[in-house]
């Protein structure tokens, strides 16, 4: 008797620690972080909690977490908020960085006398902001044709001058929609392009939470095969909204990992299939024939809706070349535009909307997992010449 309860108490104890191992185990191995228990349904979290880790270099050495098959979906789904009404809720974040831009351009624009010099430092603010030289040269002289009309100016009428010239040159009229819808019975395909660095993976899994957040079902394809680390970061994102990445091990076919996302997006009747691609620039042959198969391959499936190319919108010209190189490798359907947050720079949206006549479709406010926003021309020029005296 004594020996069954010795047994039945050995028993337990074996059943209590192999449990915590198994609790303990997918942390260490490197899958998705627990969401924070103070993130709020409205995506508000603070945004240092609520990022995934960017890949260390014990989660690219950790062979458990190359699987070849899709990974699983952590059991804890997170629900991010919907698209609408994301840049009202960045507006400020926007308003902040983008005040130099503003507020200089008013303070010049409502002076009582514009005289020549006047014209040319409004020029170089929009020149300095990114806009682009031949832009900033247009913007100018329809002000001041329209200064010349009008006669005196009040602040009022000032701001309303300057908004409608932003917004002219912006466009209102484009189709900034990200196209995510099924057709044909088959997923939407959404290609993401860009350096690595600019932001690429990141705005693969804020997309994701997007659509999530919309309602829609997501497959995430990890195309970026150079880098194990990319893969990884994906798997994290997409574990924490319970989307399916699709994955191969480091240095596999780029074309055959897209091509088994869309696949796997058709059997699970997914709405949206998000392939991030790899970025080296190593040369613009390479580069063409690498994205030029993804593309080729996973229209053997299914067509591509969008291929978004992303730009770090503190790069300048730099980023304004990089765009151009890619725009030439594969046909560019818009353009999101990441860390608006740390730039004065947001004229960069208007240039490089009008060098590759491509719309901005989303902009990228920040490291939060929800720090996504679909552009909307209006909102954005109001919140440059937001709080602006
Ligand atoms: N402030 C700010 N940071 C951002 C934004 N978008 C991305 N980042 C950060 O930029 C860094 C690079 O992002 P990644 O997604 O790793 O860049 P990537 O282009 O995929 O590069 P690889 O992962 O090297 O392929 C990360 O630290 C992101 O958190 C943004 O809109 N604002």
């Amino acid at each position: 008797m004594d020996y069954t309860i010795f047994a039945v108490i050995i028993f337990a104890v074996a059943l209590l620690v192999v449990g915590g191992a198994f609790l303990i185990r997918p942390r260490r191995t490197g899958a998705p972080p627990e969401p924070p228990p103070d993130e709020r349904a409205d995506g508000t979290a603070g945004a240092a909690t609520a990022e995934p880790e960017a890949p260390t270099g014990e989660q690219e050495g950790t062979p458990e977490t190359a699987p070849v098959e899709p990974a699983p979906a952590a059991p804890e789904i997170e629900t991010p908020p919907p698209s609408a009404g994301r840049l009202v809720r960045l507006r400020a974040r926007l308003a902040r960085s983008q005040n130099v831009f503003g507020k200089g351009l008013l303070s010049l624009l409502a002076a009582d006398r514009l005289d020549e010099s006047s014209w040319e430092e409004i020029e170089d603010i929009l020149i300095t902001a990114d806009v682009g030289v031949t832009s900033a040269a247009q913007i100018v002289e329809n002000l001041r044709t329209k200064v010349k009309v009008l006669g005196t100016r009040t602040p009022d009428d000032v701001r309303e001058l300057l908004r409608a010239e932003l917004l002219a040159q912006i466009g209102t009229d484009r189709d900034r929609t990200v196209h995510t819808e099924q057709h044909a019975g088959g997923p939407a395909v959404v290609l993401i392009v860009g350096v690595n660095g600019t932001g690429k993976t990141t705005t693969a899994g804020k997309l994701a939470r997007v659509l999530v957040g919309d309602g829609r079902s997501v497959v995430l394809g990890a195309a970026d095969t150079f880098r194990a680390a990319a893969a990884d970061q994906l798997e994290t994102w997409g574990s924490r909204v319970g989307a399916p990445v699709v994955r191969r091990d480091e240095g596999a076919d780029p074309a055959s990992v897209a091509f088994e996302a869309v696949a796997r997006g058709m059997d699970d009747r997914a709405d949206t299939v998000i392939v991030d691609t790899a970025g080296r620039l190593h040369t613009k042959t390479g580069l063409m024939d690498e994205l030029g198969k993804v593309k080729r391959v996973v229209e053997k499936k299914s067509s591509v809706d969008d291929v978004l190319l992303v730009l770090d919108a503190t790069t300048g010209q730099n980023g304004l070349r990089q765009a151009r190189v890619f725009a030439e490798a594969v046909d560019v359907s818009g353009i999101v535009l990441t860390k608006l947050d740390g730039t004065a720079k947001g004229g960069i949206v208007v240039q490089v909307q009008r060098e590759l006549g491509v719309p901005v479709k989303l902009v990228g406010l920040g490291e939060g997992p929800d720090d996504l926003a679909p552009f909307d021309p209006e909102g954005f020029v109001d919140a440059l010449l937001e709080n602006v005296e």
